[in-house]
């Protein structure tokens, strides 16, 4: 069991790791609840949700499960659920409990942060990527126009992530939840990142993977407990997403995972960061790691000014123009305002490069 502590701006919170903790979480509440409502989606509820409503047996418990997947971080299902928590008739002294992956994370906790303006809820990830999303309270819900345009800064009571719920995760989601582990890595520690592109994906250890995940929710802590806000650092844990955003707008929220997306925005970050600072950074190792392990390169669809006007929506912008996270080196981020022309050249040459062998 491994524990990390953080400091909010309004609270500390836990992050406890380890297995079989969904039994466990009634021995982590810090205040008495008059009720608890677990939301989760119909795959994690099929696995998990009986464990967790068990452990909550001496509570006054009510449960949503809602359709799995991206198109569910919507406005019409954050109305759903709050039309729920009324009828349920929750109070400013209820718990909500996200049980799930990053999707129900972020509706979730969007839902605690505005419901009565304001509720307990605690994380209960399940999934690699949500190593990612539970961490740091950034709550959200997308719009057609962009992702997570609507949301919130809105930190958890406690991230209770256990272990043994990872063993049911498809390779998409594997592959999708290690993309952001690869982005922890780059933006913070080269020896890392080499220790993860030594990993195939297809035959992952457990123990590797809590060991990545636990590095992972180190290097996320350390920038959020700097930067709650997003003033400055925390915009290097979003290396790879001006792409990777635009590239789920585009596609279609759902058709491509998260950190699928991400992945090909990894990429395109350091095809620009190489010719931005005239270097040589691990684009073809990457690349190939990427390939091997089966990421979707191809989904990179779309003229590059449809892809630029997706961008466009991207919330690192100022004054409608693209900020993006490069590399100087690995481990060495740096934000760099970029013209429009100079983005759509830099989609077309990568575009090029990704098909070169
Ligand atoms: N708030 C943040 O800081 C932050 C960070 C990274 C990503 N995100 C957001 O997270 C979302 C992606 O999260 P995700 O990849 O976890 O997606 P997800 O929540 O849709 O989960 C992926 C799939 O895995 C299934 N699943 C979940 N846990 C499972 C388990 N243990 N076993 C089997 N199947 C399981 C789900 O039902 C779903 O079909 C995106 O919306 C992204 O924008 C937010
Ligand atoms: O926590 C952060 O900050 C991140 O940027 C983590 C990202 O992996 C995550 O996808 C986040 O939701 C993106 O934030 P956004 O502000 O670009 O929507
Ligand atoms: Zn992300």
């Amino acid at each position: 069991m491994e524990e990390l502590n953080i400091q909010a701006s309004t609270h500390a919170y836990s992050i406890v790791i380890g297995e079989g903790i969904r039994n466990q979480i009634t021995d982590y509440f810090t205040n008495s609840y008059s009720s608890i409502w677990v939301i989760t989606d119909e795959n994690v509820a099929k696995l998990y949700l009986g464990d967790v409503l068990e452990t909550l047996s001496d509570f006054h418990a009510h449960h949503t499960i809602l359709p799995a997947g991206e198109q569910t971080k919507s406005i019409d299902y954050y109305n759903q659920l709050m039309t729920e928590a009324i009828a349920y008739g929750l109070d400013r002294h209820s718990l909500l409990i996200a049980l799930g992956g990053g999707v129900i994370g972020d509706l979730a906790g969007f839902v605690a942060a505005t419901y009565m303006r304001g509720i307990d809820y605690i994380q209960m990830p399940t999934t690699i990527l949500a190593h990612d999303s539970s961490v740091g309270g950034k709550v959200a819900i997308n719009h057609p126009l962009g992702k997570n345009l609507i949301g919130s800064f809105y930190a958890p009571q406690g991230v209770f992530y256990d272990m043994e719920t990872l063993i049911t995760l498809n390779d998409r989601e594997i592959r999708s939840g290690y993309a952001e582990l690869v982005k922890e890595a780059l933006i913070s520690d080269e020896a890392i990142y080499r220790s993860i592109l030594t990993t195939n994906l297809q035959n992952l250890p457990p123990s590797i993977t809590q060991e990545h995940i636990c590095s992972g929710i180190q290097i996320k802590a350390q920038v959020v407990e700097q930067d709650e806000k997003e003033n400055g650092m925390r915009q290097y844990l979003n290396l790879g997403h001006t792409l990777g955003h635009a590239l789920e707008a585009h596609l279609g929220y759902g058709s491509i995972a998260h950190g699928e997306a991400v992945a090909i925005g990894l990429l395109f970050a350091l095809h620009v960061s190489e010719s931005v600072f005239d270097t040589t950074l691990p684009f073809l190792q990457l690349k190939q790691w990427l390939e091997t392990n089966h990421y979707p390169l191809h989904s990179l669809t779309g003229d590059q000014q449809t892809i630029l006007a997706k961008m466009k929506n991207d919330k690192k912008n100022k004054q409608h123009r693209i900020q993006m996270v490069l590399l100087e080196q690995v481990g060495k981020p740096i934000i760099k305002q970029m013209t429009d022309e100079d983005m759509l050249s830099y989609l077309s040459s990568f575009k090029r490069k990704l098909v070169n062998k």
